[in-house]
C-alpha cells in the first residue's frame, strides 16, 4: 500500500525508503523528503486534473516568477520537514531561512521545484536538496564551504519518479515503485562516464557569451574535423534535474556560464540549493563540477540566494573548458 495524501495513516509501517541505506541520524530527514517526493509525483502526475499547476502566482524573493506548483512543492517539503530535527529550512520560494526545529541538528536547502518552465508540458521537473550539520546560526549553517555537504540530492518526476542522493560514499540511485509508493535501489553506486558525447548549454544565449564558452560551444560543435576529433551531439531540456540525471547517466557536458546580459554576471542557477548539491552528487559519481575554473566544492556561499556559474559533467570535458578559460 502506498502513501495516500488524502487518507494519510499514521500508524502506516510503510516506510517510503529502506533505512538500512540511510545513515541513522539522516533517516528521518530522507523519509520526508522521499514520502513528500512520492506525494508530488502523485500531484504532477494528474498534471491539469489536479488544477493550474502551471500557472503565475507572484514573485520569489530573486523575482523569479512562482508558478502555483513551485509554491504548493515548497509548502508540502516545509510541512513534511518539521519533526525530523530540520532546524534551518531554505528554500528558493523563501526569501529568508526559516527555524522548523530549534533543537534540530541538520540544516536543509532546497529547490522544491526545479524546471517550473517545463511544468505545463509534461517534461521532467524535480526537486533538489543540500543538508548541512546545523551551526550556530542560520547564516553560518548554508553558507560556508560546499565541501561541507553531508548529503545532497535530487527527485527527478518524468517517466519514472527517481531518487539519486549521496552521503559522501558515492551516489545512489532509487526508482519510485508506483505500486509501494517506496523508492527501491537500482544502483548503489552512479558512474558518470568520463568522456562525453553531448554537450548542454542553452545556444539562445550565444551572442552573451564569453571567449572560452564561444571556443568550447565552437569545438563540441566543430564535431571529429576539429579539434575533438569526434561527433557531440547537443541536448537542452531547460530543468536542471533531467540535465543532470541525463549526464550521471551516460555522461556530458553542462553550462550555465555567466553572460553579458544584465543580472546574469553569475550565470542564472543559485549556489545553495540548485549548484552546491549536484556538484556533491556529481564528484560523488566521479565527475567534476566547476564554475569554469574552480571546483564548486571549494567555494563558500555569501548570500542563500547567490547565483554561481556552472559546469559540470564527464571529467575529460571540464577539465578542458577550464583549460580553454586559462
Ligand atoms: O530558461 P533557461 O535560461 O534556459 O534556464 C534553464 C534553467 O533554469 C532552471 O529552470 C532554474 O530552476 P527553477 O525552475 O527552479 O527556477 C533550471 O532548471 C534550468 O537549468
Ligand atoms: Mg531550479
Ligand atoms: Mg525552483
Amino acid at each position: 500500500m502506498g502513501h495516500n495524501r488524502d487518507d494519510p495513516n499514521p500508524e502506516d509501517p510503510m516506510l517510503a525508503i529502506d533505512p538500512a541505506l540511510i545513515p541513522e541520524h539522516l533517516r528521518p530527514v530522507i523519509e520526508a523528503m522521499c514520502r513528500t517526493g512520492a506525494e508530488l509525483s502523485r500531484v504532477i502526475a494528474k498534471g491539469p486534473l489536479a488544477g493550474k499547476l502551471g500557472a503565475g502566482v507572484g514573485e520569489n524573493s530573486d523575482g523569479d516568477q512562482q508558478k502555483a506548483l513551485d509554491v504548493m512543492a515548497d509548502e508540502m517539503f516545509e510541512a513534511a520537514l518539521r519533526g525530523t530535527g530540520v532546524r534551518y529550512y531554505a528554500s528558493e520560494e523563501q526569501e529568508t531561512v526559516l527555524t522548523l526545529d530549534p533543537e534540530g541538528g541538520y540544516a536543509l536547502a532546497t529547490d522544491p521545484l526545479d524546471g517550473s518552465s517545463n511544468i505545463d508540458v509534461n517534461v521532467t521537473i524535480g526537486t533538489i536538496f543540500s543538508v548541512f550539520a546545523a551551526a550556530e546560526s542560520a547564516e553560518a549553517s548554508f553558507l560556508r564551504p560546499a565541501s561541507d555537504q553531508i548529503a545532497a540530492g535530487y527527485i527527478a518526476y518524468g517517466p519514472q519518479t527517481l531518487l539519486a542522493v549521496t552521503f559522501g560514499a558515492g551516489t545512489m540511485l532509487f526508482v519510485l515503485d508506483p505500486d509501494s509508493g517506496s523508492f527501491v535501489l537500482s544502483e548503489d553506486r552512479m558512474a558518470l562516464p568520463e568522456a562525453a558525447k553531448e554537450f548542454s548549454i542553452n545556444a539562445s544565449n550565444r551572442r552573451h557569451w564569453t571567449a572560452p564558452v564561444r571556443a568550447y560551444v565552437e569545438e563540441c560543435e566543430a564535431g571529429r574535423e576539429g579539434a575533438k576529433g569526434k561527433d557531440m551531439n547537443f541536448r537542452w531540456v531547460g530543468s536542471l534535474v533531467a540535465e543532470t540525471h541525463r549526464i550521471l547517466t551516460r555522461g556530458g557536458t553542462f553550462l550555465y556560464p555567466a553572460d553579458a546580459r544584465p543580472s546574469y554576471g553569475n550565470g542564472r542557477l543559485r549556489m545553495v540549493y540548485e549548484v552546491a548539491p549536484m556538484a556533491f552528487l556529481v564528484e560523488q559519481a566521479g565527475g567534476k563540477a566547476t564554475d569554469g575554473t574552480r571546483p564548486i566544492l571549494s567555494l563558500t556561499a555569501e548570500e542563500l540566494h547567490e547565483r554561481r556559474p556552472f559546469v559540470f559533467g564527464s571529467a575529460e570535458e571540464v577539465d578542458r573548458i577550464a583549460e580553454l578559460h586559462g
